[in-house]
């Protein structure tokens, strides 16, 4: 059964062309910012204890961006992403979405049909059913034309008829998206909306969301903890930890700045000498009287012409890794990651 749609599989992130385009650097007029903020401060009050939450962000999407948002539990992704979405008013700071100023509810009033917000913890009401609940929204929308569409779009056709109740977590998820979706926004919030989908179900719905890019030069800003996808999918990410970014950038920017080294692992018979410390390099038995080398070199042509050279045929089984994101992150925030359903 597909699940969402058929659209074209998402692009690798490396795209030169969306990169040239996306470049945050790239100073952009305002009417390309789906989202500016500045100064953006929050701190809860638990009992005795104020939780500083939000510390001073400063953040901008711009039109047809994919951002994500990542950074361990507790960092302050979701408030940040709604105060991002004028849901949360921030103590401090300025917040313009579509243009409109966060904290002026008239403005918002007149903005929040070009926007689209899944919530992490989706409370969708659990005794309507699928069809029900987007034949509600659609009538925010004045048309339930699209309700048929987003229930096919988002691979839930078999389920829609069934209480909101008995569907599964990555179901759920999926009627979160649709309402998101359903009033074909300029702008997407997405809380962590893959943390319970299968990588078909994923795909799927990045799918979606690249074809809301094309038709209506969508924005996407998403949280996750799925640092292969946020490396795959997002223009651009920022690293959120204790409420302040800590690293922002093109993922593959953000890896070339991180990391200079490059990790490389090769099969040599065991009668074969090197200086491991030399090289940097470690090495363990493979079997069939094999061993494995791995090191790290900061010139990885150089030392692949130097293996070549030094073992000619015996070298074999040969890969040079990149670094991904999620050891920038552990890098970075020295948190190892959650694992999470796949
Ligand atoms: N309503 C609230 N009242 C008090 N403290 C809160 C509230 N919401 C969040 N916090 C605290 O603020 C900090 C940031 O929380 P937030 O939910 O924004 O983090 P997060 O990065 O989204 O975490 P996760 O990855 O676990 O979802 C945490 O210390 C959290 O305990």
């Amino acid at each position: 059964m597909p699940v969402f749609s058929k659209h074209r599989l998402p692009r690798d992130a490396g795209d030169s062309r969306r990169g040239a385009a996306l470049d945050p650097a790239q100073s952009r007029p305002l009417t390309d910012l789906r989202v500016a903020a500045t100064g953006v401060r929050k701190t809860y009050k638990s009992g005795d204890r104020e939780i500083r939450a939000l510390k001073g962000i400063d953040l901008h999407v711009a039109k047809g961006e994919f951002l994500g948002v990542l950074g361990p539990n507790g960092a302050g992704k979701t408030t940040l992403i709604e105060c991002l979405e004028g849901i949360r008013s921030p103590d401090d700071g300025d917040v313009r979405i579509l243009g409109a100023d966060a904290a002026d509810a008239r403005e918002m009033k007149a903005v929040r049909g070009r926007m689209g917000i899944a919530l992490q913890h989706s409370t969708l009401p659990p005794r309507l059913t699928a069809r029900e609940l987007l034949g509600l929204q659609a009538r925010l929308y004045a048309s339930d034309v699209r309700v048929d569409r987003m229930i096919d779009l988002v691979g839930i056709g078999d389920k829609a008829d069934q209480r909101i109740e008995h569907l599964s977590g990555g179901q759920q998820q999926r009627v979160a998206v649709a309402m998101a979706l359903m009033g074909d926004p300029e702008l997407l919030f997405l809380d962590e909306p893959t943390s319970q989908l299968d990588p078909h179900a994923r795909l799927a719905l990045w799918e979606v969301l690249y074809a809301q890019r094309d038709r209506r030069e969508a924005s996407v800003i998403i949280t996750t903890h799925q640092m292969e996808e946020a490396q795959r999918i997002c223009d651009r990410v920022v690293i959120v930890d204790q409420g302040r970014i800590i690293a922002e950038g093109r993922p593959k920017d953000l890896l070339r700045q991180h990391f200079t080294a490059r990790s490389m692992t090769f099969l040599l018979p065991m009668a074969a000498t090197l200086d491991l410390r030399a090289l940097n390099a470690r090495s363990a038995p493979a079997g069939n009287g094999l061993k494995r080398v791995t090191l790290r070199t900061e010139r990885p042509s150089a030392t692949l012409v130097e293996l070549g050279q030094t073992f000619g045929d015996q070298l074999s089984d040969l890969s040079v890794e990149d670094p991904t994101l999620e050891e920038l992150f552990v890098k970075l925030t020295g948190t190892p990651l959650e694992g999470e359903a796949a």
